[in-house]
């Protein structure tokens, strides 16, 4: 139900530079919205997953569908990322099981208008005839946001009934939603089989632009730096890079693992294991592929498991019984810091260490001010979801790096070389080895 003053065709984005004037490759596996948008009035519609939804309105009607709170709508209504703190955001996106109060999108409004410079609308539900009231009543320019679709199961399990609901409030759809993209929900896959054309939205557009382009064409030398509690979590990810990297740097509570498979002693640090032989096979296969796999030579430790624990700088190769290893240490910052002056790409998803502790903070505090001046002087570096972009915004450096992704999941499924449903869908997507 494409309005008749929309394009009928769609072209591949020929992006070669970035929003933030960075050159990146082009992601081929989504499709322009600026030839929707052109110079005509727009009215802007939302629906919301567990992040605010927005739709804008073309001619007649586009859909857009914003990611992780509301940076994605701010990318969407001035072209450009907003600056909303992750704090702002708190506690609007959920898992609620059916009408749940402390997910309703309602406080999200005052800061929304603000932010897109127009007083936003809010429904009190997602579809249903008060909606399609309030869609009907919509100006030129208006916004609507509806409430959080994840209100209805039917959302999360993709029915085509609630999907054609929500189609039928508007005659175009853009998702924005990168933070939901790897689900294949009502409102992220399904609705695109009611509404044609289908596209991707700014925000989701940049995120393929770094997540795919410029991991899978990346300025030499590329830097991966993963870090996080575990390593069963991040395999995909580790072995993915694998093949693309020049050098991989290892952090965070994973790397007692790799040396409890080297033959260390790891005293009381977080080891998987059932993992020591995988964690062997990784090593064997980044010798094999000639990248320089980086485990830090010394580490933090701690007497327990608190704020407050007692510490100590320890080779990795003598953490004592009954102390566990809680960041980096110095010497291991240096030689990171030491390996990433050579790159011009570098990518980071994880902590070094336990970041939420001030006292642990130190090596993953090190890694974002490091990206931060590499930033400066022309690498592209690319923060995943997640803990790492937390650690940026806690050091304040978040505004200076090339791309931080609005999605955890959603990025680690990319970067593990899977298809997003929610990308997919869209109209002339097509699927791309990462
Ligand atoms: N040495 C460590 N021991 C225990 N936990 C750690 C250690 N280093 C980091 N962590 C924890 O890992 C968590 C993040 O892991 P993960 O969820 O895998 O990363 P991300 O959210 O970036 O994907 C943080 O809560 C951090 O405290
Ligand atoms: O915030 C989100 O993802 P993230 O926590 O992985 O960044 C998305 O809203 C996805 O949430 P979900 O994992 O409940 O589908």
């Amino acid at each position: 139900m494409a309005s008749a003053t929309a394009p009928t065709t769609l072209s591949l984005l020929p992006t070669t530079k970035s929003s933030s004037g960075q050159s990146v490759a082009p992601s081929p596996s989504r499709v322009q919205l600026s030839s929707f948008l052109g110079a005509r009035p727009l009215r802007r519609l939302g629906f919301a997953a567990a992040d605010p939804l927005l739709a804008v309105q073309v001619a007649s009607k586009v859909r857009s569908v914003s990611g992780r709170g509301m940076r994605g709508v701010v990318s969407m209504a001035k072209k450009s990322v907003g600056d909303l703190s992750a704090e702002e955001l708190k506690g609007k996106k959920g898992r609620p099981k059916g009408v749940t109060p402390k997910y309703s999108l309602a406080p999200l409004v005052p800061r929304l208008s603000e932010l897109i410079g127009i007083e936003v609308i809010k429904a009190e539900d997602s579809i249903g005839p008060e909606v399609e009231k309030l869609v009907a009543s919509l100006p030129d320019g208006g916004v609507l946001l509806l409430e959080n679709v994840r209100f209805y199961k039917e959302e999360e399990k993709n029915d085509p009934e609630h999907a054609k609901k929500l189609a039928a409030l508007a005659d175009l759809y853009v998702n924005d939603a990168f933070g939901t993209a790897h689900r294949a929900h009502a409102s992220t896959e399904g609705v695109t089989k009611y509404l044609k054309p289908s596209v991707a939205g700014f925000l989701l557009q940049k995120e393929l632009d770094y997540l795919v382009g410029a991991v899978s064409t990346p300025k030499r030398p590329f830097a991966a730096i993963v870090g996080g509690s575990k390593v069963s979590s991040k395999i995909g990810v580790i072995e993915s890079l694998l093949e693309k990297v020049d050098i991989l740097l290892l952090g965070g509570g994973m790397i007692f693992t790799f040396y409890k498979a080297q033959g260390l002693s790891v005293g009381s640090s977080l080891v998987e294991e059932d993992k020591l032989e995988l964690a062997t096979t990784l090593i064997a296969k980044a010798k094999a592929k000639g990248v320089s796999l980086l485990l830090p030579s010394d580490v933090v430790i701690a007497d327990k498991f608190a704020p407050d624990a007692n510490s100590q700088i320890v080779p990795a190769s003598a953490i004592p019984d009954g102390w566990m290893g809680l960041d980096i240490g110095p010497d291991s910052i240096k030689t990171f810091n030491d390996a990433l002056d050579t790159t011009k790409t570098v990518i980071w998803n994880g902590p070094m260490g336990v970041f939420e502790f001030d006292k642990f903070a130190v090596g993953t505090e090190a890694i974002a001010k490091k990206l931060a001046d590499l930033s400066g002087k022309g690498v592209t570096t690319i923060i995943g979801g997640g803990d790492s972009v937390a650690a940026v915004e806690k050091v304040g450096v978040a505004d200076v790096m090339s791309h931080i992704s609005t999605g955890g999941g959603a990025s680690l499924e990319l970067l593990e070389g899977k298809e997003l449903p929610g990308v997919l869908a869209l109209d002339e997507a097509v699927p791309v080895a990462v």
